[in-house]
């Protein structure tokens, strides 16, 4: 028997919920409103709680921060609605352990969550989303963040929803919707994976959709497409940022009613598979640039996850090659040397890039010796040292730091809103010398990004900035 709190102001839910769990013997108190639960969360100790994320009084996320910090033992499960599920991540990083989504579709489900959540030794933990991460050979790390990542997709991974996987390249977003693909219920289902960026538009939707014979030269024979193969597995849509805006129409299409048709068909099919979407770039500015339809987006990101850029989690990498060399059987070791440099590199591949540096370092260290020293890492890395970076600032020391370019811009926005803010009519002599010094300062800080990148090599920063070297030489004010 344990002591069950329902808050929800839909009077027929708590009803439900009483009739439900009381049938089982559990005692369960109700409370319509945020009113009432203050006057109730004191009132002896609960081992559970339903908690409705939206309150006409209340918001669902303060009351599960006050009922987590008086009662840090009782499990919370939040209720949303298909408009309030993004809530549901907030509500799981603030420690609720799971979400249920209203209309309740399947009793037998909410039984067997309580019957879990009330059974402390059935309680899926951190272990699960190590062990499953590495059967399938997938790095987490140490690194809280990364971990609360993998937890949250753990999750998720077991709900209906649409996930969006947002990071740089090679930070591991295929690697993630695999994981989220495993910890599903849809496992025993394929897990496909397409780049929308690698095909022209017309093969994407055949491969996507699948075609009927004739349909297009070449098209021999009735073929089944992606949403199709996947059947009841995971449809991992890469780069969905660069499908074209009528792939993006029939995509929006599956996604809402999950009916699409073969290009050149006429019959309306079903898809059952669950879409897990990732992009490099940021498809809210990608919305705002017109290029992504914003209905779509909406879709998508219902369930955001954004890993973190390798630079941002060096800690990880020792662990990694460690993970890497055992996982492949290489009995090798990196000097501490060797990972001090590999952990001041600032990674722009991440993870792919990492393995890339790990397979290359094995390869010729191989038959020679079991150390891997400075010798074995690529010239960028080791030219990255710490020093080489203040040669690089050296060589072109008039120009701002980032972190300097960013409160100039600070400042120079204060003075021009200063300047339109002012009763007075202002001198526009005195807004074109802003406007002027906007430039020279933004082509410098540019510059010198280039430099530090390219670790002091002019070639390689003029190739990148699209300049003549004469022209970067007038900009460092070397007129030649
Ligand atoms: N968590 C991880 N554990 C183990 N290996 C990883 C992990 N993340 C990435 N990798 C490695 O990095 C490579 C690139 O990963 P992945 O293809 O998932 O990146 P991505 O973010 O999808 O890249 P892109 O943006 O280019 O599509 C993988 O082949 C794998 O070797």
């Amino acid at each position: 028997m344990a002591n069950i709190l329902v808050v929800d102001d839909e009077k027929e839910i708590c009803l439900f919920l009483r009739h439900l769990l009381s049938d089982k013997g559990h005692i369960v108190t109700i409370c319509t409103s945020r009113q009432e639960f203050d006057q109730t969360k004191n009132d002896g100790t609960f081992d559970l709680a339903f908690l409705d994320v939206r309150l006409p009084d209340g918001n669902g996320l303060e009351i599960l921060k006050d009922l987590k910090s008086i009662q840090p033992f009782c499990k919370v499960v939040v209720m949303t609605g298909y408009s309030t599920v993004k809530t549901a991540v907030e509500a799981i990083k603030l420690g609720a352990y799971d979400f249920i989504e209203k209309p309740f579709d399947d009793i037998g489900d909410i039984e067997q969550l309580t019957e879990r959540l009330l059974t402390d030794g059935a309680v899926p933990s951190q272990d699960h989303v190590h062990d499953l991460a590495a059967r399938i050979g997938c790095f987490i790390g140490q690194q809280e963040e990364m971990n609360q990542l993998f937890s949250l997709a753990y999750k998720f991974a077991q709900k209906n929803v649409t996930v969006l996987i947002e990071g740089e390249t090679g930070t591991g977003k295929e690697v993630l919707a695999h994981f989220i693909h495993e910890a599903s219920l849809r496992a025993d289902y394929p897990f496909i994976g397409v780049n929308c960026g690698a095909i022209s538009e017309h093969l994407l939707e055949s491969e996507l959709f699948g075609h009927t014979k004739g349909s297009f030269t070449g098209a021999a024979k009735d073929r089944k497409g992606f949403f199709e193969l996947a059947d009841k597995g995971t449809l991992f849509l890469d780069e969905i940022g660069e499908a074209s805006l009528t792939t993006q129409v029939k995509l929006l299409r599956v996604l809402e009613t999950g009916e699409f048709m073969k290009v050149g068909g006429e019959t309306v099919l079903r898809s059952k598979s669950r879409v897990v979407a990732a992009s490099h770039v940021d498809l809210h500015n990608a919305v705002s640039k017109g290029s992504f339809r914003e209905d779509l987006l909406y879709r998508l990101d219902v369930v955001k996850l954004t890993i973190p850029p390798l630079r941002k989690r060096v800690q990880d990498i020792p662990l990694f090659i460690e993970d890497y060399l055992r996982r492949h059987g290489f009995k090798l070791m990196f000097t501490e040397e060797t990972l001090e440099l590999l952990m001041s590199y600032n990674w722009p591949g991440n993870i792919r890039e990492l393995v890339n540096v790990i397979k290359r370092a094995v390869a010729l260290a191989e038959g020679e010796t079991s150390i891997i020293t400075p010798e074995h890492l690529p010239q960028k890395i080791t030219q990255h040292a710490p020093g080489v970076l203040e040669t690089a600032a050296a060589i072109s020391p008039a120009v701002p730091k980032s972190t300097g370019f960013d409160s100039f811009l600070d400042q120079w926005q204060q003075e021009i809103r200063d300047m339109w803010k002012s009763e007075d009519i202002t001198e526009l002599q005195l807004v074109l010398d802003s406007i002027k010094k906007l430039e020279t300062e933004t082509i410098q800080a540019f510059i010198d990004k280039s430099l530090r990148k390219t670790v002091g090599n002019r070639k390689k920063a003029v190739e990148g900035l699209g300049i003549t070297m004469r022209k970067l030489r007038y900009y460092l004010n070397e007129k030649k």
